[in-house]
């Protein structure tokens, strides 16, 4: 039996609407930092204390996004009676963004995009090698590349969640296909897609004039401690841990 929204506890019913402002709000980064064209990524997002996330619905313009549009999901992906008519199906991406939630307990958002430079990466199936000092801080060494895998089922989310374990990296770049990322919440998940594509690009630019660098793995490791734990405000760092 489908689940409504309307009936379930009031707290949940407030987390859901307060992730689904998130969620709504945090589409509009996708195209101000270019990671995509027309509506080719998306952006989710775990409902604190519930099994339950929110994803944007498939192919809707990023200027027409609002939290009462975005979809409710269960963790199998499936749309729960959330409000939004049977008009608004969630994004084609769902099975996969569902499949992270139930294997990754850790991960409270996920993003995709086909942002140009990571794309092309994953075209060559070939990971971004840690050679960036921004490399260490966020992705904790190369950026590795994941399967080629078919959309629609459970595929994709599977091919994320092997590559990432054991992986400091919070993306992966599906073979063929683009980068997916995952992180504490959307937020983190929507910067990690950021700097993605920023050292992608980098990277390849320093590759059309000769071979970079390799950062020795233990300054990687120093690098990665230090930009996770101690970057940023005290304030913001007990939120991190929070
Ligand atoms: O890559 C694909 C389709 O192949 C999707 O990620 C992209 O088009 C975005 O789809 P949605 O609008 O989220 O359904």
């Amino acid at each position: 039996m489908t689940v409504q929204l309307s009936g379930l506890p009031t707290d949940v019913q407030d987390a859901v609407a307060g992730t689904r402002a998130r969620v709504a709000a945090l589409h509009a980064e996708l195209p101000r930092w270019e990671l995509v064209v027309w509506t080719a990524g998306n952006v989710s997002e775990r409902v604190p204390g519930a099994d339950l996330f929110v994803i944007k619905p498939s192919g809707v313009s990023y200027d027409e996004l609002a939290p009462e549009l975005m979809v409710v999901c269960d963790l199998q992906g499936d749309k729960i009676d959330d409000g939004t008519g049977a008009h608004l199906q969630p994004s084609s991406d769902t099975a996969a963004h569902a499949y992270v939630y139930r294997h990754m307990a850790h991960v409270g958002g996920v993003v995709h995009t086909h942002s140009t430079y990571a794309t092309a990466w994953a075209a060559r199936g070939e990971p971004i090698p840690c050679v960036l000092t921004m490399m260490a801080d966020e992705f904790g060494g190369d950026v590795p590349v994941g399967p080629f895998a078919l959309i629609g089922d459970d595929s994709i989310g599977r091919g994320i969640v092997e590559t990432l374990q054991g992986s400091h990296s919070p993306a992966v770049l599906m073979r063929n296909h683009g980068p997916f990322t995952v992180g504490k919440d959307a937020r983190a998940a929507v910067k990690a897609a950021v700097l993605c594509e920023e050292v992608a690009r980098t990277v390849h630019i320093a590759r059309q004039l000769g071979e970079p660098t390799r950062i020795p793995p233990a300054d990687i490791e120093k690098l990665f401690d230090r930009y996770q734990n101690v970057y940023g405000q005290p304030a913001r760092q007990e939120e991190q841990h929070a």
